[in-house]
């Protein structure tokens, strides 16, 4: 039998209204999710689609229209004080006093949940210890660097030793290298000390590389719900692309019709610079046959590429557009 699940939304509404004789917002339209405990689950979706309202009712900071939603099996609006004590809550913005030092960060969010002076202190250490915040640890945290600082943001949320750890965006900004470590980190929490991470992305990475079941949001809908392979198994097929040379549309032709002629190829020649582009059950299967069609007609080609469906594929058949988006791009751009 599935284990129960920790998190559990059912048809949550949120409606924000629109200020100014605008119309009402609806940044939730009914949107259910659940999962299991002990796995890192990523909320998916681009600029917009819900994914901070969602944590923000699931956290208690913000109440639903309608809807139910539970936590550790406690519901949030009714429980809220219960589910507050069992979750840590990592927002996009740092939560650290940037003229403390991280330990003394910790100490004081160790008080704030009213832990003692010396059980603070022990919970301080243990923290700096778990994620090598020795050197920095009475630096004012205003000094740190980018990855430092979300480390410390992570810890402070950990204070409460949570049964669930919300994070909103918790790489965004960091360079490739301090977002590696923090997968670590993430990956290590979920793995060794059984917690629940629930972590919203809008990088399509992020998701595939560290999350064991992903809800893909959009609209204030879920689209799409499963690990990241079964989310990519339910996309048959590869996609192979020989880039074509000085292409002749006379022998191009001809050779299209052959590899039409191909069991399972659906095939297409895209761009100005002629791209053949086939997609079939099997990439690496069909390369030979279609390198000898292309040859036999005697169109040239460079380079042959074959691509498993991507999480950006399963997006665009749930959503029906374009992860890589204009929102999107101008939320980096606008970084
Ligand atoms: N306080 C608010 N008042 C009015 N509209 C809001 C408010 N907060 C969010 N919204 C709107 O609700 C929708 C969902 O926003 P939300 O922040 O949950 O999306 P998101 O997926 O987290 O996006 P982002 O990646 O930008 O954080 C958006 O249309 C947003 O403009």
């Amino acid at each position: 039998m599935p284990a129960a699940p920790v998190v559990e939304a059912l048809d949550l509404v949120k409606t924000y209204p629109g200020g100014r004789g605008r119309p009402d917002v609806r940044a939730l339209d009914g949107l259910t999710l659940s999962i299991p405990g002990g796995t890192v689950h990523g909320l998916l979706g681009p600029n917009g689609a819900g994914k901070s309202t969602t944590t923000r009712v699931l956290t208690t900071l913000a109440r639903a229209t309608s809807g139910v939603a539970r936590v550790g099996g406690r519901d949030v609006v009714r429980d809220a004080d219960a589910v507050r004590r069992s979750i840590g809550y990592v927002s996009q913005g740092t939560g650290a006093d940037p003229l403390l030092s991280p330990r003394e960060n910790l100490v004081m969010a160790a008080r704030f949940r009213g832990l003692s002076r010396a059980a603070s202190s022990d919970r301080a250490a243990a923290l700096v210890d778990r994620f090598g915040l020795a050197e920095a640890a009475d630096r004012g945290a205003g000094k740190l660097s980018g990855g430092t600082r979300r480390k410390l943001d992570v810890a402070l949320g950990l204070v409460g030793t949570p049964q669930v750890l919300f994070l909103d965006e918790p790489t965004t900004g960091l360079d490739p290298e301090a977002r590696a470590a923090m997968w670590a980190e993430i990956r290590r929490l979920a793995g060794e000390d059984a917690l629940t991470v629930v972590l919203t992305t809008h990088y399509l990475e992020e998701a595939d590389r560290l999350a064991d079941g992903i809800t893909i949001v959009d609209r204030g809908r879920v689209v799409a719900f499963g690990s990241p392979d079964a989310l990519k198994a339910t996309l048959e097929g590869d996609t192979l692309t020989v880039d074509l040379v000085e292409p002749t549309p006379d022998l191009v032709r001809s050779a299209v019709a052959s590899i039409t002629a191909l069991r399972d190829v659906v095939v297409h020649v895209e761009g100005p610079t002629g791209r053949l582009v086939a997609r079939t059950a099997d990439g690496p299967a069909v390369v030979g046959p279609v390198i000898a069609a292309l040859q036999a007609a005697g169109v040239r080609h460079g380079a042959v590429a074959v691509s498993r469906p991507s999480l950006d594929d399963v997006y665009l058949r749930h959503a029906g557009r374009s992860w890589t988006s204009a929102d999107v791009a101008s939320r980096e751009v606008a970084r």
